[in-house]
């Protein structure tokens, strides 16, 4: 059966730094014979401001983290999903978005991440995204790849049931949320919790890498990357953040988690309990 491959590192400011960490993660991929690679959100960078976000960001023509991934997802013929940023044409803010870079080293899908991680929680984290980012408006429709149709959602829309419900609607049977998730959320559970039941309710595979520890003096990951499946059991874990990490230490090692995708485990999941909604009593939700 193929194998998903889901990549976890510890982002910083630094695109070309981000780079050889995620050609790391590629050599990986390949050495474990998995047929795509899953990066987290931000792999480009994770930046510690709005104001460096947008000196950061640039179109993917222009982009070496992202042109250099095209070039090794093609010398590998392996394709590889990818958490980015792209600009606003003449705007304030940026698009965080998730890129398909196909075998031959294009790009072919994008999704641009609707749900925007507005909050203030008194105990920590503090994150306003949509100062420095703009909503996204659409669904990207599920996709052909070699291990199954592909939904691409992105971290904080694991929050949101309804949009990958709609995902299983049109047909999905892999869904993908690179993520780079805080410490506080994912210690009281939310990640491993939020990404089984997607996987349960869905009843299809879930791939979710994410990054790992301090990313600048301000802000650090959860990690745990994941690869569950229609049954919701976990296939595959990277480690967490250490304890006692502080910034600038090395403490995100650049790790992959591998699950076996079997569709027919998924059809037979399907065929077993099949979830016929009522909505002659609550309505299309
Ligand atoms: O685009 C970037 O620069 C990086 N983006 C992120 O780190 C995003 C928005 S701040 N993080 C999340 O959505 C975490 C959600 C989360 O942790 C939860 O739902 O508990």
């Amino acid at each position: 059966m193929p194998l998903a491959a889901a990549g976890q590192f510890r982002a910083t400011a630094s695109l070309s730094q981000n780079l050889l960490s995620c050609r790391n993660l590629i050599s990986k991929t390949v050495a474990a014979g998995a047929k795509i690679l899953f990066l987290p959100e931000a792999s480009d960078y994770l930046p510690i401001s709005a104001s460096e976000s947008l000196r950061l960001v640039k179109p993917v023509e222009d982009n070496e983290f992202v042109l250099g991934l095209q070039a090794s997802a093609k010398e590998h013929k392996l394709p590889i999903c990818v958490g980015i940023h792209e600009p606003v044409e003449g705007g304030e803010r940026v698009k965080n978005t998730c890129v398909y870079i196909t075998e031959e080293g294009v790009i072919s899908k994008r999704y641009q991440k609707v749900h925007l991680f507005d909050v203030n929680i008194e105990s920590g984290p503090v994150l306003m995204e949509s100062r420095s980012v703009e909503p996204g408006r659409s669904i990207t429709p599920p996709f052909d790849t070699p291990l199954g149709k592909l939904g691409m959602l992105i971290c904080f829309d694991l929050r949101f049931p309804e949009i990958s419900l709609q995902h299983r609607r049109l047909g999905a049977q892999i869904l993908s949320y690179p993520s780079a998730f805080t410490v506080p959320t994912g210690n009281a559970g939310h990640w491993s919790t939020l990404l089984r039941a997607r996987a349960i309710e869905t009843q299809s595979y879930i791939i979710a890498p994410a990054l790992v520890g301090y990313h600048n003096e301000k802000r650090k990951s959860y990690g745990h990357s994941m690869i569950v499946g229609p049954w919701g059991e976990v296939l595959g874990e990277c480690s967490g953040i250490k304890e006692n990490a502080k910034p600038g230490e090395e403490d995100g090692e650049e790790e992959i988690c591998v699950g076996e995708i079997d569709l027919g485990v998924l059809e037979r999941v399907r065929r077993e309990m099949p979830l016929l909604r009522r909505t002659d009593v609550y309505g299309e939700i």
